[in-house]
């Protein structure tokens, strides 16, 4: 049964969602809650001074379908009329949007909410399963994110709805471990004085896991970009940007561990973002679930936790997808955070 606190939440067909990071944006429209998203090509944030200019001519001028309500999800916090992106110059301003882009309706998530959304609507063939057991299906969920920052959110169950719960989990401590830790710790970027997750899991954190190896090892650093660096990992050219490769990897599991633990994430952890879709070898690797599952005296409780990589390559959208379609069935918070005509 349709309840008036279910028909508040529905949003008008088509409708447009949107994943914009700090590099790349993602869009689709949705006709109807049935058909296949329309999908356009991924768009580079730096090419477009604006949000606006970027949906108009990416978007708008490609289809003849004209949008009459988007839920968009931006990397950073969403407060207030005017939202500024995390690692990204756009400011996204949904009062101006309504006017410029024929909108009516605007609903603006973070976009580690989007990824949180994701994991309960993708299908199996979308995931690539890194052991553990079965998980529950019911559990609570983190996911994690390594991209251009390093995004965290959960997936808590409640009321037979499911709840996302965004945070900046990204930029919790991260200690030395090991004895290769405490001599590599030293020469890893700091910020304001501490070593935050950040800090070594995104693209940043391999430049940086790289260059503290190089210095240790008394070598020039000759691989510039992440890409880079994955590429001579992968290959083993380099034996530098390979153990940046295994320590990005260690680290990846010990946080996931952390916030397996901090969600009590027995439905599983989830690895979403460009980055993971890149390194599913290195992450195959059995000291990915040993840095996991190194949780005393919880090391059973990790056993028993499933890890995943989102392969979809448009996970976000997908949960956006999923949430514009069936609202009732999220407990997305919207208060301050959705824009109405009329
Ligand atoms: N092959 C690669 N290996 C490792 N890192 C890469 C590779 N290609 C791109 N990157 C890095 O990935 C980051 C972009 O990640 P992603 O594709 O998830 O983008 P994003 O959605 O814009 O990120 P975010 O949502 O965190 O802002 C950049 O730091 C980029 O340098």
């Amino acid at each position: 049964m349709v309840t008036q606190a279910d028909t508040d939440h529905i949003m008008k067909f088509p409708i447009l969602v949107g994943d914009i990071g700090g590099t790349n944006a993602r869009f689709a429209i949705l006709v109807d809650a049935y058909a296949e998203p329309k999908e356009f090509p991924v768009l580079q944030t730096a090419d477009f001074s604006t949000i606006d200019e970027a949906i108009q001519n990416a978007i708008l001028d490609h289809t003849s379908i004209q949008p009459r309500s988007a839920v968009l999800a931006i990397a950073g916090p969403v407060e207030g009329d005017e939202i500024d992106l995390t690692n990204c110059a756009w400011v996204v301003k949904p009062r101006q949007m309504m006017e410029t882009l024929g909108l009516s309706d605007i609903t603006v998530i973070n976009d580690f909410e989007a990824q949180a959304l994701a994991v309960v609507s993708l299908e199996p063939k979308h995931l690539e399963k890194l052991g553990g057991g079965a998980g529950d299906p019911h559990g609570s969920r983190a996911v994690l994110g390594p991209g251009t920052g390093l995004g965290v959110a959960g997936m808590v169950r409640s009321r037979a709805s499911w709840v996302p719960v965004p945070g900046e989990g990204g930029h919790v401590d991260m200690g030395p471990r090991t004895e290769r830790d405490l001599e590599l710790f030293p020469h890893i970027e700091h910020i304001d004085g501490r070593i935050s997750g950040e800090q070594l899991l995104c693209g940043r954190g391999l430049q940086n896991i790289y260059r503290a190896i190089c210095k240790v090892g008394g070598t020039e650093p000759a691989l510039e970009t992440p890409a880079d660096i994955t590429a001579a990992g992968l290959s083993g050219e380099s034996p530098e940007a390979k153990e940046t490769l295994a320590l990005f990897v260690t680290y990846l599991g010990r946080l996931a561990g952390d916030f397996a633990l901090t969600f009590m994430a027995r439905g599983g952890v989830y690895l979403a973002g460009g980055i993971v879709q890149k390194i599913v070898e290195p992450l195959k690797n059995p000291a990915f679930r040993k840095a996991f599952e190194d949780k005393a005296p919880h090391q059973q409780i990790l056993r028993e936790t499933p890890v995943y990589i989102i392969t979809h390559p448009l996970a976000a959208l997908s949960g956006l997808s999923a949430f514009a379609r069936t609202p009732a069935r999220f407990g997305v918070a919207t208060e301050g955070r959705r824009w109405r005509q009329g």
